[in-house]
């Protein structure tokens, strides 16, 4: 059977910083991070945004896009890593803000919930709601991926910072791409990145009770869940690079395909952490597919040889054909945690649409990682109607006209210090308020379409 994604949407914040900025401001050579890590361009979230205004509006687009009828949506899976509430899913809050705008009710029979591993949280939500419709044919699931990646200001994941959501519409009837069943894994228990509760006292949540980042906190809990994480950058790519390469190795195994996959694939789209993580890792499974090429190479051990094939011209052509097109966005945007395959996934689409190339009925492999750790790669198939969808999406022009803001903007954005959006938000949900008097309702958040 043929199930696979029918539409997609995203929605990203309008506001971005300009690397070069960031780079000057922390005395960082700008070229090492456009040139060494590929990031031009950082979203981040305006004063009236969070994770369930991107999420809604992303979710929104898509139904106005494909004139999706809520009734017939049996499954909202939200996959994050930035949860506001350790009880009530975003995927309750988009029933009650989708039902305020399509009609009360509509979604009383769809099962929601929000699904959590780092990011690959939204993989797996992806691949839940996939199995579904494989049961049920004739069921539809909408799965969105909504996350903001945000790093402590000063740390090395500051730079790799971005926002964003992605809605996908999922069925039988898989107008983009067929998704297969097979899915390679690997998965180990590891502490390369993680948002511990972090114990703070009660003067601290007393002092801090204005804080929007810790609404909600009532002065008899000493817990709170810190936005940005606890991470070690240069362990995080080792386990980055071992659990992809064991999941490649698994999936040919799972798939009896022992050819060299990555060049079956026509595109590959892979986990971004930030835009050359990918480019940086694959030489890894290049070197192994092509061993010719490595002996070619000059060095004196594995190291080098593979440093040097990583410079090539084979390669670098390598790159270009198949990881560069997914690169395009996150440049531009910088990490989305769970939705940045999906992120990669539209780019490669729209950026392959723009220029006129011709990959209905190719295959294309995914490679995705989430922190803690698990990788899952596994394959889809470009459909012949692929192109109607993707043009929809308008994704570079929406890019294109977003506007930059300055590094000590940027700051006050950060500490939460403004009250006042950056841009008047315009036909989009904003975060009307979050209740801090009714006892019963502390801490519930509210939202409006603006
Ligand atoms: C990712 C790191 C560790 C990078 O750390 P870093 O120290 O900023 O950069 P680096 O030293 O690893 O690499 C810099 C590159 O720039 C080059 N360079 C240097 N100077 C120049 C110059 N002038 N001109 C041109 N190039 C220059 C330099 O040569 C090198 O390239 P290479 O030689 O290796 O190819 C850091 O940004 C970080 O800590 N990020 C946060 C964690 C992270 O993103 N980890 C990635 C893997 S874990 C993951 O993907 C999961 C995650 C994070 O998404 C979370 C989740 O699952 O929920």
């Amino acid at each position: 059977m043929r199930v696979g994604i029918e539409a997609i949407q995203f929605d990203v914040p309008k506001i971005f910083l300009p690397i070069k900025d960031l780079a000057t401001a922390r005395n960082i050579e700008p070229a090492k991070l456009e040139k060494g890590l590929g990031l031009l361009n950082m979203s981040f979230l305006d004063v009236h945004q969070d994770v369930i205004t991107l999420a809604a509006n992303a979710v929104y687009k898509l139904i106005q896009q494909e004139n999706i009828q809520l009734e017939e949506i049996a499954r909202i899976y939200v996959g994050t890593e930035s949860g506001l509430d350790n009880s009530k899913p975003i995927a309750s809050y988009l029933v009650s803000i989708l039902e305020t705008e399509f009609g009360n009710g509509k979604l009383r029979n769809c099962d929601v919930v929000d699904m959590t591993f780092a990011c690959i949280g939204g993989v797996d939500a992806f691949h839940n709601c996939l199995d579904f419709i494989r049961l049920n044919p004739n069921k539809k699931a909408i799965v969105v991926t909504t996350d903001n990646a945000k790093y402590d200001l000063n740390s090395t994941g500051e730079y790799t910072q971005g926002a964003g959501a992605i809605a996908m519409l999922l069925s039988s009837n898989p107008k983009v791409m067929t998704i297969d069943q097979t899915v390679g894994v690997s998965t180990e228990g590891v502490f390369d990145f993680f948002k511990p509760k972090q114990t703070i006292s009660k003067e601290l949540i007393t002092a801090g009770k204005d804080n929007p980042e810790w609404f909600g906190i009532l002065e008899s809990e000493i817990s709170i869940v810190k936005e940005q994480p606890v991470f070690d950058g240069q362990y995080s790519n080792e386990c980055y690079i071992n659990r992809i390469k064991e999941a490649y190795q698994h999936f040919k195994v799972e798939s009896n395909q022992q050819k060299n996959l990555s060049n079956e694939w026509e595109l590959i789209l892979m986990h971004l952490p930030y835009c050359y993580q990918g480019r940086r890792t694959f030489i890894e499974i290049f070197t192994e597919e092509n061993p010719d090429l490595l002996d070619q190479q000059e060095g004196e051990n594995l190291k080098e040889k593979t440093r040097a094939l990583s410079k090539s011209p084979e390669y670098l052509e390598f790159v270009t054909k198949k990881l560069y097109p997914a690169e395009v966005a996150s440049g531009n945007i910088g990490n989305i945690y769970t939705g940045s395959i999906f992120l990669g996934l539209l780019s490669a689409l729209y950026f392959a649409l723009k220029n006129d190339r011709n990959i209905a009925q190719h295959k294309v492999g995914f490679i995705a990682y989430g922190s803690g750790s698990k990788s899952k790669v596994f394959e889809g198939t470009v459909q012949e109607d692929w192109k109607k969808t993707i043009e929809k999406t308008d994704l570079f022009n929406i890019l294109e006209n977003r506007v930059a803001i300055d590094f000590e903007t940027y700051e006050k954005l950060h500490k939460k210090e403004l009250k006042n959006s950056i841009i008047e938000p315009e036909n989009e949900f904003v975060l009307d308020f979050i209740e801090n008097t009714t006892a019963t309702l502390l801490g519930a958040r509210y939202y409006k379409r603006k």
